[in-house]
C-alpha cells in the first residue's frame, strides 16, 4: 500500500462523511466495496454470505479492515438513520483510462509486454483472479443502484486464471518476446478469488458480457496510444541563442 494511513481515512472518515452528507440531503450511497473483503478466502468462489479472512495487522489491512469497517458504517447508518443504501462487492476490473502507475497486474503486465520489459510476477503465479471488463462493472452498478437490493451484491467476472496463465495470455496478444520474471510473493497476497455471481444475476439480472481477451485488447489499444503519446511528447529542451551584451561587438 502506497499511503496506509490515507487508504484508511479515505475509507472510514469519507464513507462516514458521505453518510452523514446521505442521511442531511436524503440521498441513496453507493459504496464501492471490494473482494478485498474476503481476504485470503477459505471459500470458493466467494458468496456474498461468506465473511472472509482478513489478517488485520497486515500490509493491507488497511484497504481490507477499512472497506470492512465502511460496510459496517452503511448498515449501521441503514438501521438507526435509515439512510438508503447500495453496496457493491467489485472484483478485479480493468479497462482502458487506467494509470500507467496504477500498479495493479494488468496495467504492469500490458505495460512491461508493451515495452519488451520482462513480466513481473509476484510468487510462482499459481495465485488466481478473475478479471472483469470496465463497461461490465458499470452495467451492475447502474442496475444495482436503481434496484431495491440494499444487502452487498458481488460484481465480478467469474472466469478465473493463475497469475502465470494470465501473463502469457498478455504476452500472446501484444505479440511481445518479453520474458517472464518471478519476483518474491506479496506479503497476504490472496491465494485465489473467484466471484459467485449468483445473487447479481438473480437479483439484478446482470451478468457479464465482454470476452476477457476483447477488453484486454481494448486496454492494449489505449496503453499502447499512451505510450505513443508519451514518446511524441516529450521536453526536449532547445538550447537559446546566447544574448550579445549591448554596446560591445562579437569578434570571432
Ligand atoms: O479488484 C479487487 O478486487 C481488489 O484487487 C486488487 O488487489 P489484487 O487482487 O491484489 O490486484 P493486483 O494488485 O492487480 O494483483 C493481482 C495479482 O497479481 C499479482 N501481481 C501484481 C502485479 C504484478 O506486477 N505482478 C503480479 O504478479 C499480485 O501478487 C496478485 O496476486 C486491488 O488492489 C484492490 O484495489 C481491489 O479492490
Amino acid at each position: 500500500m502506497y499511503n496506509p494511513i490515507k487508504t484508511l481515512k479515505t475509507n472510514t472518515i469519507g464513507t462516514l462523511n458521505m453518510l452523514g452528507l446521505a442521511k442531511r440531503v436524503g440521498a441513496r450511497l453507493l459504496l464501492a466495496s471490494t473482494s478485498e473483503v474476503y481476504g485470503d478466502p477459505e471459500v470458493h468462489p466467494q458468496n456474498e454470505d461468506y465473511w472472509g479472512h482478513v489478517n488485520p495487522i497486515g500490509p493491507r489491512a488497511c484497504y481490507d479492515e477499512g472497506k470492512r469497517v465502511a460496510e459496517t458504517m452503511c448498515y449501521a447508518y441503514m438501521k438507526q438513520e435509515g439512510v438508503e443504501v447500495r453496496v457493491a462487492r467489485i472484483f478485479n476490473t480493468f479497462g482502458p483510462r487506467m494509470h500507467m502507475n496504477d500498479g495493479r497486474v494488468v496495467s504492469n503486465f500490458i505495460l512491461q509486454a508493451l515495452q519488451g520489459e520482462p513480466l513481473t510476477v509476484y510468487g510462482p503465479g499459481t495465485q488466481t483472479r478473475a478479471f472483469q471488463y470496465v463497461s461490465d462493472l458499470v452495467n451492475g452498478l447502474v442496475a444495482l443502484m436503481n434496484s431495491n437490493v440494499s444487502s452487498p451484491v458481488n460484481l465480478g467476472n467469474p472466469e478465473e486464471h493463475t497469475i502465470l496463465e494470465f501473463a502469457q495470455l498478455i504476452k500472446k496478444l501484444v505479440g511481445s518476446g518479453s520474458e517472464i520474471q518471478f519476483l518474491s510473493e506479496a506479503q497476504d497476497d490472496p491465494q485465489k478469488r473467484k466471484p459467485d455471481i449468483r445473487k447479481a444475476k438473480l437479483l439484478l439480472g446482470w451478468e457479464p458480457v465482454v470476452p476477457l481477451e476483447e477488453g484486454l485488447n481494448k486496454a492494449i489499444h489505449y496503453f499502447r496510444k499512451e505510450l505513443e503519446y508519451q514518446a511524441n511528447n516529450q521536453y526536449i529542451p532547445k538550447p537559446k541563442p546566447a544574448r550579445m551584451k549591448k554596446g560591445r561587438t562579437r569578434h570571432n
